[in-house]
């Protein structure tokens, strides 16, 4: 030890061990080997540390961090934005189909592997190419189109009939005039409640032959037994958003996510809770899993998206462990209710906010419904193209998983909106940005579903479609699509043709708050029963 004590060489361990935690970033940053420092940072730390995008994302704010994000580049006028030490955001929507098409070389990035490894492997979390491909092999057959009737027939339909009961109960008086502002206590239904009961209720049926009766019950109240016994309830839909809201609030320094969780469950009591929201959603999946494994063994024959985690087509045993089986369904589920639930609240606000969208969508839906109250069956509403482009419109203001989705470029790198950017980069561009390119989305904040008919088989619709990633794209698009548009389709159709709605106030402004995925806060409307049903365009 060249005569150096014991307690000197501790002391002096001591305070080289953080300076180097420290000065290894800031030596990296000023090396600039790839380059970077010429992009303007999205905060003054995000060249020197992925925790300066930790704090972007949990620090209390009024904004959104997609739209921040999104008005930076608008602001700067910049196509690339620095939001960590090796990742590049991308600001025009060309981007998208560069980063996540299916000629991209890009794979996803290092967090997923973390998220993988601390809570089981499911389609979203692999990042390998082979192990990905064998697991969609081994669902996507349960995912196909041909499923949409049974699921329909079995299902969806049975639970928007539960749900025009419920709203039916908490109709109140046609107003006077359409400009009429309603009285607070007429504001019975909160629209973001009820598209979560039901997209959480069809997600359940469908994914594990499960019918939780949210609806009927009105919550999603879900009961879990504690390993000493003890019986408690738990919200399903408040739990999955805790455990989002802290993977969310550090996953993004992936190499550290494990010491980072326990600093903030010391430091942070918002953390905390959420934190514990987590592990109760984490139980709440786990018994679910497990119920629907024991029906399996007592012989049930049932037929929905858990089932070739239980038997392949040839009737053998799938290559999937319990834990994967768990995290898969934790995905199935939470991607199920969150996703169509936004889709559903966001399509629905736009068509109140806008009177003569839903009057031209009533006008469609009046050509093949019935002229009389009821269920919008899938059948009769599935190829209506106002509908389509309404839900597709909600889709691109609203993207629900508008977050940063991260892609690695491959080794020798990778060409995006013309910038070439060096192998073992990770870029994103967010689904809010690229569906608000002004060059593509003429006044790209209004609601308007026109805009997805009117440019039908011109170059500027394969723009707007190459550029509009809702689903994500390519080899790692979503595989839970079709599910979600027949949750979304057959939920609009039954409440714009039996229902008249009025937000609060013309001004009404919906609010966020976002994580991975945008979540509606609230959306309370006074709801009135359709009368006439003879004269659509009243
Ligand atoms: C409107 C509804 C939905 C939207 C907007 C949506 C969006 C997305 C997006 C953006 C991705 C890519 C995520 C990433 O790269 O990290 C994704 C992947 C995925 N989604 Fe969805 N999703 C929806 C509904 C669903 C439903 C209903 C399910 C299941 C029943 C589902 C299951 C999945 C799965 C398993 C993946 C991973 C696919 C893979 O990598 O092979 N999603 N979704």
């Amino acid at each position: 030890m060249l005569g150096l004590g014991i307690i000197p060489f501790i002391s002096l361990l001591l305070t080289l061990i953080p300076l180097s935690f420290i000065l290894k970033p800031i030596i990296y940053y000023l090396q600039d080997r790839k380059g970077f420092r010429k992009y303007p940072p999205q905060n003054p730390l995000s060249g020197v540390t992925k925790l300066a995008y930790c704090w972007e994302i949990a620090r209390p704010h009024k904004t959104i961090h997609s739209r921040r994000l999104y008005d930076q580049h608008t602001s700067t006028g910049q196509p690339v934005i620095r939001l960590g030490p090796n990742w590049l955001s991308f600001g025009r929507s060309r981007a998208a189909r560069d980063i996540y098409g299916y000629t991209s070389g890009a794979r996803k990035a290092a967090i997923y592997d973390t998220l993988g490894a601390g809570g089981g492997y499911h389609l979203n979390n692999i990042s390998d190419k082979a192990q990905h491909s064998a697991r969609r092999r081994m669902m996507s057959h349960f995912y196909a189109p041909k499923h949409i009737g049974v699921w329909e027939r079995n299902w969806v339909a049975d639970s928007a009939r539960d749900l025009m009961n419920q709203i039916d109960a908490l109709c109140t008086a046609k107003p006077a005039s359409p400009y009429e502002t309603p009285r607070p206590a007429d504001l019975k239904v909160d629209i973001v409640h009820w598209a979560a009961l039901f997209a959480m209720e069809t997600i359940a049926k469908i994914g594990l032959s499960k019918d939780l009766r949210c609806i009927e019950n009105g919550h999603d109240r879900f009961e879990l037994e504690d390993p000493d016994g003890t019986k408690r309830e738990v919200n399903i839909v408040a739990s999955f958003h805790g455990a989002g809201r802290a993977a969310a609030m550090v996953i993004w320094d992936s190499k550290r996510f494990g010491t980072w969780v326990e600093v903030m469950k010391r430091i942070s009591k918002r953390f905390e809770v959420n934190w514990k929201c987590g592990n109760d959603w984490g139980a709440a999946v786990t018994k679910l899993v497990h119920e629907r494994m024991d029906r399996y063994r007592n012989g049930e024959i049932l037929d929905d998206l858990f089932t070739p985690m239980l038997e392949g087509k040839g009737g053998e045993e799938p290559d999937i462990v319990t834990r994967d089986r768990i995290a898969e369904t934790g995905q199935m589920v939470g991607a199920g209710i969150d996703g169509p639930a936004v889709s559903i609240i966001t399509c629905l606000y736009g068509l109140i906010k806008y009177p003569q969208t839903f009057q031209k969508l009533r006008a469609e839906l009046d050509t093949v419904l019935p002229a009389e109250r009821g269920v919008a069956p899938w059948e009769q509403v599935k190829n209506l193209p106002y509908l389509k482009a309404s839900i597709d419109e909600a889709l691109r203001l609203s993207p629900p998983v508008a977050t940063d989705l991260v892609r690695r470029t491959p080794s020798d790198g990778l060409t995006i909106d013309g910038i070439r950017v060096p192998g073992n980069t990770d870029v994103s561009i967010s689904a809010f940005t690229a569906h608000r390119d002004p060059e593509l989305f003429e006044d790209p904040e209004v609601f308007r579903p026109e805009r997805w008919i009117e440019n039908k088989g011109t170059d500027q619709m394969k723009e707007m479609l190459a550029s509009f990633i809702p689903f994500s794209a390519g080899t790692r698009t979503c595989i839970g699509r079709n599910i979600s548009i027949i949750q979304q389709t057959v939920c609009i159709a039954t409440l714009v043709h039996n229902y008249d709605f009025a937000l609060p106030d013309k001004d009404y402004e919906l609010q966020y708050e976002e994580w991975f995925n945008l979540w509606p806060l609230k959306l309370p409307v006074k709801a009135w029963k359709r009368e006439n049903f003879a004269q659509p365009m009243e």
